[in-house]
């Protein structure tokens, strides 16, 4: 793998602009803070493994440099001639093992045997670092994707989508190359230090003066080093502002091209990749100069190492031959590490925002994820009891004092203007949120957090724009059914029916009719239907339908009003809606104002009042 990994665009803005939007990292996180983190993490999740990766590694790199050294021995043969290898006076400590005289033959066939072993160690090695590093990023994968599904719904609510697709995605990419990264510094440092001892072993002073300086020229290299975290955190920035831009350009393709919006979204973009383009471009300036800077002085350091050792070290050709050779193994893992370095500061700033994403989450974790004690079907009603909620930051709330019954059996409307906090009550009583002041009562039981994950597996919900799969009609519905439960094509068409959505019979493909993406190969009001259908495949107990038929023609709608008075008596209904027709079914209504019930009646009386709001409605 090259210094420069394939996943790093060019980035960052001049010096004046602000990195654009994203989660720019905190002030003051350090490179190195995250590295420490990031080491301690690899250790501990991975530590047996690396310890035998290490193992393997210094066994491939030992026999590495004993194939070296056994080529002394052979070298003093050239001039000489004969087949036969003399090897008193070779003064090894790491060949002493070895008879005075040795054929030639043999010594060459030792050689060759030694680098079959070396490959073989290595081989072993590179498979064992490979599943690692693998296992180690699938493991923060899978841990964010719990974070995000174990956190509450209200905050989990406000992070930008993009934020997590990104952490999900590209950064979780960039965590896998910084632990590549590691593992190729690591081994680096091991080779240089296995080799420091095998050079010592032919000439102590030469080692001592490459050695030093190798490590000089690395702490010269420091400040591009600090250079790689900056733009690291910058490239993190602007990618995530790039995949804001394309979500954003794809989510709203239609109204984008509908109005002409085309070139805004380019220029954008555009403006986007720029900064990209001209932060790389410093970047690579920079990065180049102490590459360059760096070869430089190996170079440097290897004409200074032939002058002192020819010149001054008084070292017989041999020697000399074999010192070059350890050189030219140690000086390119000094030039690896220079770069592995800088390369990893600048993906290490994605560790550090997976991290605090983590954190985040893991601060609001949703409690009744850890409970699972069962809750009966209700029988007689479900209430809210002066229920008050205020969502975290905002100025005001969105329930006050909020109580609403919902008999067994019966459909409940709730309606009013937009913002009055309809949404807001139905999660409160789909447990996605808690109530900060007030109740929810289950059959005049108070419906405890432990019992939250129970009480879903009793509700149907059907929000305003359902999610669709880029699936099949029959994979859109089967998606409801709980674990283990065996969906047949006779339940789904049953539900299908149940929601009035016959259409699907008469499709060419049925059931195995495409969806599209986000289910645009359907129209709304199909869509809308299946999402219905799709809720009452888990029998609910409860079903909650979110402005659920606004996308209906009035003959389709007048059908789906027939179907679910239809459920009437089989279960609890909850509709949030503005249609006159879904109302005067119903047999309650709320309206809800600024958070409060303002309206309760049965839909006659209600309409009946000229000056109330459901009498203005169905007027
Ligand atoms: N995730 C959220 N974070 C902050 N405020 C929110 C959030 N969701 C809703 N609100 C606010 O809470 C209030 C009630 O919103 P809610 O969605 O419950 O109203 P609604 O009656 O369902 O509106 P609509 O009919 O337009 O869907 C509004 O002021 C809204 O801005």
């Amino acid at each position: 793998m090259s210094a420069q990994s394939p996943s790093s665009p060019p980035a960052a803005p001049p010096e004046d602009a602000p990195p654009p939007q994203a989660e720019a990292a905190p002030k003051g996180a350090s490179g190195r803070a995250d590295l420490a983190s990031f080491w301690q993490a690899l250790r501990h999740l991975e530590g047996r493994r690396l310890t035998i990766g290490l193992v393997l590694l210094i066994l491939g790199t030992l026999t590495e440099g004993m194939t070296i050294l056994m080529f002394l021995p052979v070298l003093k043969l050239v001039g000489a001639g004969g087949t036969v290898v003399d090897m008193s006076g070779v003064d090894l400590p790491g060949l002493g093992f070895l008879p005075e005289r040795i054929p030639l033959g043999a010594l060459l066939l030792g050689i060759v045997a030694l680098t079959a072993l070396q490959m073989a160690f290595n081989r072993t090695k590179a498979v064992y670092l490979s599943d690692l590093i693998h296992d180690f990023t699938n493991f923060y994968r899978i841990a964010l994707f719990r974070d995000v599904a174990h956190a509450r719904w209200d905050h989990v609510a406000r992070i930008p989508r993009t934020r997590i697709e990104h952490a999900l995605s590209g950064e979780i990419e960039r965590l896998y190359l910084a632990a590549y990264l590691v593992l190729t510094i690591l081994q680096s440092l091991v080779g240089l230090l296995l080799y420091f001892g095998l050079s010592l072993m032919i000439s102590a002073p030469m080692t001592i003066l490459s050695y030093g300086f190798g490590v000089v020229a690395l702490l010269l290299m420091r400040p591009f080093r600090r250079l790689a975290t900056v733009y690291g955190d910058r490239l993190q920035a602007q990618r995530q502002a790039q995949l804001h831009a394309v979500s954003e350009f794809v989510g709203s393709l239609k109204m984008a091209r509908s109005m002409n919006l085309e070139s805004r979204y380019l220029r954008l973009f555009g403006g986007i990749l720029d900064q990209t383009r001209d932060d790389a471009r410093e970047f690579t300036r920079q990065t180049t100069l102490g590459g360059g800077l760096f070869q430089f002085a190996v170079v440097s350091g290897a004409s200074l190492f032939i002058w002192v050792a020819l010149g001054w070290a008084h070292l017989d050709v041999a020697r000399i031959v074999i010192l070059l050779l350890l050189f030219m193994r140690t000086a390119p893992r000094f030039l690896g590490v220079q770069a592995s370095l800088q390369q990893l500061m600048v993906d290490l700033p994605a560790w550090g925002a997976i991290n605090r994403l983590q954190q985040d989450l893991r601060a609001h974790s949703d409690a009744a994820m850890g409970g699972s004690a069962p809750i009966a079907a209700p029988r007689r009603d479900i209430r809210l009891d002066r229920v008050t909620w205020r969502f975290p930051g905002e100025a005001r709330n969105a329930l006050t004092d909020c109580s609403l019954t919902l008999r067994v059996g019966e459909m409940t409307v709730l309606a009013g203007p937009s913002g009055a906090g309809k949404s807001t009550a139905a999660d409160i009583i789909l447990g996605l949120l808690q109530p900060e002041q007030g109740r929810v009562l289950i059959d005049g039981a108070v419906l405890a957090t432990e019992q939250l994950r129970g009480w879903r597996d009793r509700t149907g919900y059907v929000a305003q724009e359902p999610f669709m799969l880029n699936d099949t009609i029959r994979a859109n519905i089967a998606i409801a059914a709980a674990a283990g439960d065996a969906v047949d094509d006779g339940r789904i068409l049953a539900a299908l029916d149940l929601a009035s959505a016959g259409f699907v019979r008469a499709l060419p493909q049925g059931l195995d009719t495409e969806m599209g993406d986000r289910g645009t190969l359907l129209s709304g009001g199909e869509r809308q239907r299946i999402a219905i259908a799709r809720a009452l495949l888990r029998r609910p107990d409860v079903l909650i339908l979110d402005e659920a038929t606004s996308a209906l023609d009035w003959e389709n709608e007048e059908a789906l009003v027939k179907a679910i008075e239809g459920l009437r008596g089989q279960m609890t209904i909850l509709a949030i809606t503005h249609r006159p027709a879904l109302i005067r079914a119903a047999d309650a209504v709320y309206v809800m104002d600024e958070g409060r019930i303002v309206e309760a009646s049965r839909p006659r009386e209600g309409a009946a009042l000229p000056e109330s709001y459901l009498g203005r409605m169905t007027r």
